[in-house]
């Protein structure tokens, strides 16, 4: 970690009563800290510290950070504004829903939410159309008997991304290289020089939008077309005007971009915990076996407990969006603290989804906290997907994705007698922020 820290900055100073956290760099403040180590950043600041301090986060400022639980409320607080995700994200999230508040937020998400439903989902036959997709990837990987497992799940979460939104799959290693660059963007230094992640990103972004106001007007030429793109634009061309063909871009550059990291990240690491805990493995193969085949259905997650405990538990441990900024509207009492009017704030999800105040033994991974519990899933249990207005619309996505998957390997590795083995060390390369993942080159047999 001091690796991470600037030794020259060492003083603590105060902003509004405040501790600042020392050890921010020129420019991109603690922005390595968080990219590289997170929690260890974030456990000595709580240290040194206490639950409230300043974190610096390069070229988007000063957000306060409160590791106190009453931070969760934030998320649903009606005087707390989404707005500062723009201002710290213009270039990827510009425009879209997640960066809007009160009637505006509802009117974009109106327009999408159904088709997320359980009942949306079903409709579309989601399922039955991820199911091939998730079988031939198992099968690939069955055949090839080792892969680096990060390229590989963003791989496919692209394809089924893409499939969902009906955009026919091509391209897709230029996909990638895209979205690399377009998410570098929010921690990229504040210098607009050709070959610097700056101006790489902005190009990335420019591409992304060009391909999405092509698969707009296809979806327009050819009406008849199934697909998310199909339906948003339905929406929007119904909206009288009132939304415009850069608010239908934007939540479309939104939805491929949600969909994509956070899910390939959640795949990567539930593949490596199956891995590392043969008695998991284990007992997802006897679940499994029990059901028989990959359910396509939100009806039949109900039949999968194991399966849906380890999405649960992957999530809890490994939380895919780390850290949430807004925007005081007003002053707030939060902790102990009044915080002013026109506060940045960063609610850290990673901190509350691994805290002993919110679970027993929060450091282990264990299924049977979800499988031997009684009462229903409340929103503290999920967390990492945030709460409030703004919740993630990809839940019962990622809940049928999730179970497809870990069923589909379950049975292909099993037919072929072989299970998962970690072939390299987990700890070195893993990233926290701007979302959160293992290495890239963490490897996984299948033997
Ligand atoms: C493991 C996977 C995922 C995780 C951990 C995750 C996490 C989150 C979180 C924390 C938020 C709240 C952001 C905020 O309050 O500022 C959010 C919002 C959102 N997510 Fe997800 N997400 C995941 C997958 C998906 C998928 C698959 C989709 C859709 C294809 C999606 C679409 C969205 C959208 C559209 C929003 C914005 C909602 C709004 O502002 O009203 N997410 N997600």
């Amino acid at each position: 970690m001091d690796m991470l820290l600037n030794p020259l900055n060492r003083w603590r100073r105060l902003r509004d009563d405040i501790p600042v956290m020392p050890g921010a760099f020129p420019l991109v403040g603690h922005l390595p800290a968080m990219v590289c180590d997170l929690p260890r950043l974030l456990r000595r600041a709580e240290r040194t510290l206490g639950s409230h301090f300043w974190l610096d986060f390069g070229p988007a400022g000063h957000l306060m950070t409160c590791l106190d639980p009453d931070a969760l409320a934030l998320l649903r607080h009606k005087e707390v504004s989404s707005a500062l995700i723009e201002e710290m994200a213009p270039d990827i999230l510009g425009g879209t829903l997640v960066t809007l508040d009160g009637s505006a937020h509802r009117q974009a998400r109106d327009g999408i939410k159904a088709a997320f439903l359980p009942r949306g989902l079903t409709e579309a036959g989601i399922g039955e159309l991820f199911e091939p997709i998730i079988r031939a990837q198992v099968k690939a990987w069955r055949d090839r008997g080792e892969v680096a497992i990060l390229p590989d799940t963003r791989n496919l979460m692209l394809k089924l991304t893409f499939s969902l939104m009906g955009i026919p799959a091509q391209d897709l290693s230029e996909w990638h290289r895209k979205y690399r660059q377009l998410l570098q963007l929010m921690v990229a230094p504040p210098i607009n020089l050709p070959g610097m992640p700056l101006r790489r990103g902005r190009a990335a972004r420019d591409w992304i939008d060009a391909q999405s106001r092509q698969f707009i007007r296809d979806a327009r030429a050819r009406a008849a077309r199934t697909g998310l793109i199909n339906d948003m634009v339905s929406a929007f061309d119904c909206s009288d005007g009132a939304l415009s063909d850069d608010v239908l871009v934007a939540n479309i550059r939104l939805l491929l971009l949600a969909g994509h990291e956070t899910s390939a990240s959640t795949i990567a690491w539930m593949v490596i915990e199956l891995a590392q805990h043969p008695e998991l493995w284990d007992a997802l193969v006897e679940e499994a076996q029990r059901v028989g085949a990959v359910p396509t259905g939100h009806e039949d997650l109900a039949q999968c407990p194991v399966a849906e405990a380890l999405f649960r538990e992957t999530l809890r441990m490994h939380p895919a969006s780390s850290l949430v900024p807004r925007r005081a509207m007003q002053e707030l009492q939060l902790g102990q603290r009044r915080i002013p009017a026109g506060t940045h704030l960063c609610i850290p999800l990673l901190h509350f989804s691994t805290s002993p105040l919110l679970h027993e033994a929060p450091d282990q991974f264990r299924l049977g906290r979800w499988l031997q519990r009684t009462e229903p899933i409340r929103p503290v249990d999920m967390l990492q997907f945030g709460a409030g207005p703004h919740v993630c619309m990809g839940y019962h996505l990622v809940w049928l994705e999730l179970v497809q998957f870990s069923i589909a390997l379950a049975l292909t590795m099993q037919e072929a007698g072989v299970r998962p083995r970690l072939m390299s060390g987990v700890e070195k390369g893993r990233r926290y922020y701007p979302t959160a993942h293992p290495s890239m080159t963490v490897r996984i047999g299948f033997s």
